[in-house]
């Protein structure tokens, strides 16, 4: 024997209310389509009908429960059709061709829209006559515990008109859904768009008048009397809408699937895309629609209108299938062109968005090689030669020499100024892909610096202080043998800075190789010795010209200058950004405390003392 599933409803409209939709205010919108598309399909049948929807709140009163009631000259339904639509959960006509005309026309297709108005109604009724067949009035009404009855009441002479009335009665727990207020917000949030006649009854000195609900034509599709007026109108409807002024906008326009719209130039850095707002023929879809535009577009916010792209079930986000791959590509496409264009025109507003949104720039340019040679043409860089773009300094070195992390700049900064040596601060999100992409294109050399590139333009002592110094030179280089540090003298601006730690990624890779093969067994450690090279793989450069450097390498051999060394070290570890590790620490104290003990005791050390 076959059965059939039975449908708990209460269990379905809990399931849609808490995990399906983002909460009850959808079941306006659903009433709103079914009207809409209603209509849309009547017109189909006889474009001289009447096409409009209206919406009236019953106050509750006297006992009776608030109520929600929306009438439409639509295409009506048949007793038939009541009872195979209405109360079958997950049937449509808008998908089924031998019921209607397949889903292009409509915006429902799922059959789950009447479920969501259960969130909030405890009775639907619906009173309705069928363009097709008017012979008879249906009423259908249904029940939030699952149940429904079907009555028809012949009407020959059309005393009725053709069309349904759809009225909504409160469930005790949702009455505040029903006030004026909240219906008239929901409508015009939901239905701002749609290009039919659809009003709300407004309560006047005791009478009601008609309101329209929105604006009919999307904004970006009127016409203006010039192009500030259009850019005028558009940046108050972004503040009505998105709620900020835009810096400007950027049409779009996808004819595949039939999407219109702008995007707003967001007026300060975001941190990532809002998500945009989303209309499907007209009816909205959400406000924060994720997937529309590339990721790299968070500089925008976007209002647009779609005939072709798919909502998922709860209609608030879009279906991600191939459609909308091609949209966005299209769309990506469009940005793209707008920022190119604009960047090269230069002007106030490439300023403006250079300014603030340098982040979303530097994203951009990684999308596309065209888009990095601009962005390094325009974006401004923190360099050792003052703020300049990429392409200037290639202009002014014929190589973009960067540092990959800030604080490495701020560590070369002060040296590689005085040496006139420019360097590019390439340390914020993104700048160690772009730069490099960059290097890997024809006319750009690109490196960051290496410790070797500082060196150079260190000035070498001359040969008679050279070997003045050699010993001390050598006791400094024992004394920092233990941490892999060769010591260098040399003379270089400005002389306040005593020491500076120089690291070579190379030869910092070489140093984690020593330690590898210092640990690991006999065989290992020698095949892991051929790849290392003697050279240590950090150099302290000492400062000849810093007057204290001077002292340090005048002073005899022992305790005291050991100590100073080790500080001078451990301070240029620190100064590199570098934390100390815990022997470190260890070592700065004992050095601090060799070097406090001998100017207490007046040069002497404490084991000096002992003696
Ligand atoms: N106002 C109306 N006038 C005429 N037919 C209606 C009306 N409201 C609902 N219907 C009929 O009832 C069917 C079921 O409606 P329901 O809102 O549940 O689903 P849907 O609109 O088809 O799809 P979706 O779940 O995507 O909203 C519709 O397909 C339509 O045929």
């Amino acid at each position: 024997m076959t059965h059939t599933f039975q449908v708990d409803l209460r269990g379905m409209v809990d399931l849609l209310a808490r995990h399906l939709y983002s909460g009850p205010r959808v079941y306006v919108r659903e009433l709103l389509q079914n009207a809409v598309d209603a209509v849309t399909a009547r017109q189909l049948i006889d474009p001289a009908a009447p096409a409009t929807v209206r919406l009236t709140v019953h106050p509750g009163e006297g006992g009776t429960r608030p109520a929600l009631e929306v009438v439409d000259t639509g295409v009506g339904l048949t007793a038939e059709e009541t009872r195979e639509l209405l109360a079958t959960i997950g049937r449509s006509s808008k998908r089924d061709a031998d019921l209607g005309l397949g889903r292009g026309e409509y915006i429902g297709q799922f059959g789950i829209g009447m479920l969501a108005a259960f969130m909030v109604a405890e009775t639907i009724e619906v009173v309705t006559r069928s363009a097709r067949e008017g012979s008879a009035v249906v009423t259908w009404r249904g029940h939030d515990d699952g149940t429904f009855e079907v009555s028809e009441t012949p009407d020959p002479d059309g005393a009725t008109p053709v069309g349904t009335r759809v009225v909504l009665r409160a469930r005790p727990d949702a009455e505040h859904w029903f006030s004026h207020e909240t219906v008239t917000a929901l409508a015009r949030e939901y239905g701002s768009l749609l290009p039919l006649d659809v009003a709300i009854a407004v309560p006047v000195g005791g009478e009601l008048l008609w309101s329209r609900i929105g604006d009919g034509e999307p904004p970006w599709l009127r016409t203006y009397p010039s192009e500030a007026a259009r850019r005028e109108a558009l940046a108050t409807y972004c503040e009505r809408t998105l709620g900020f002024t835009p810096l400007g906008h950027i049409d779009l326009a996808v004819p595949l699937t039939g999407l219109t719209g702008v995007a707003f130039l967001l007026p300060a850095a975001a941190p990532g895309s809002a998500g945009h707002r989303v209309h499907l023929k007209r009816m909205l879809v959400g406000t924060r629609v994720e997937g529309l535009l590339p990721e790299w577009a968070f500089f925008v916010r976007a209002v647009v209108d779609a005939t072709e792209l798919h909502p998922t079930a709860s209609r608030e986000q879009l279906h991600t299938d191939e459609v909308l791959v091609a949209t966005q590509e299209a769309l990506a496409a469009q940005l793209r062109a707008w920022a190119s264009a604009t960047l090269t025109g230069g002007g106030a507003l490439a300023r403006r968005f250079v300014e603030t949104h340098h982040l979303a720039l530097r994203a951009l340019a990684l999308t596309d090689p065209e888009m990095l040679e601009l962005v390094a043409g325009v974006l401004p860089y923190e360099t050792t030669d003052g703020g300049a773009s990429l392409a200037q300094v290639r202009e002014r070195t014929g190589e973009v020499l960067f540092t990959g992390t800030t604080e490495a700049f701020r560590r070369v900064a002060p040296v590689a100024r005085a040496q006139n040596l420019v360097v590019v601060n390439a340390g914020y999100v993104y700048d160690a892909d772009l730069l490099r992409l960059l290097g890997a294109r024809p006319g750009w050399r690109v490196r960051e610096l290496a410790a070797g590139d500082l060196e150079a333009v260190l000035v070498p002592l001359a040969p008679v202080r050279e070997l003045e110094v050699m010993d001390a030179v050598a006791a400094a280089g024992e004394v920092l043998a233990d941490a892999d540090c060769e010591v260098l003298v040399r003379t270089y601006a400005p002389a306040e800075v005593p020491a500076m730690l120089l690291r070579d990624r190379d030869g910092e890779h070489q140093r984690d190789l020593r330690r590898e093969a210092e640990a690991a067994d006999d065989v290992w450690g020698a095949v892991l010795e051929t790849f290392a090279t003697p050279a240590r793989s950090r150099r302290l450069v000492l400062n000849d010209a810093s007057p204290l450097v001077r002292d340090l390498l005048a002073a005899p051999p022992g305790d005291v200058s050991a100590a100073g060394v080790r500080s001078l070290y451990l301070a240029a570890v620190m100064l590199a950004g570098d934390g100390l590790r815990p022997r470190e620490v260890e070592q700065l104290n004992d050095s601090l405390g060799a070097l406090l003990r001998a100017g207490l005791t007046g040069g002497r050390t404490s084991a000096e003392d002992d003696a």
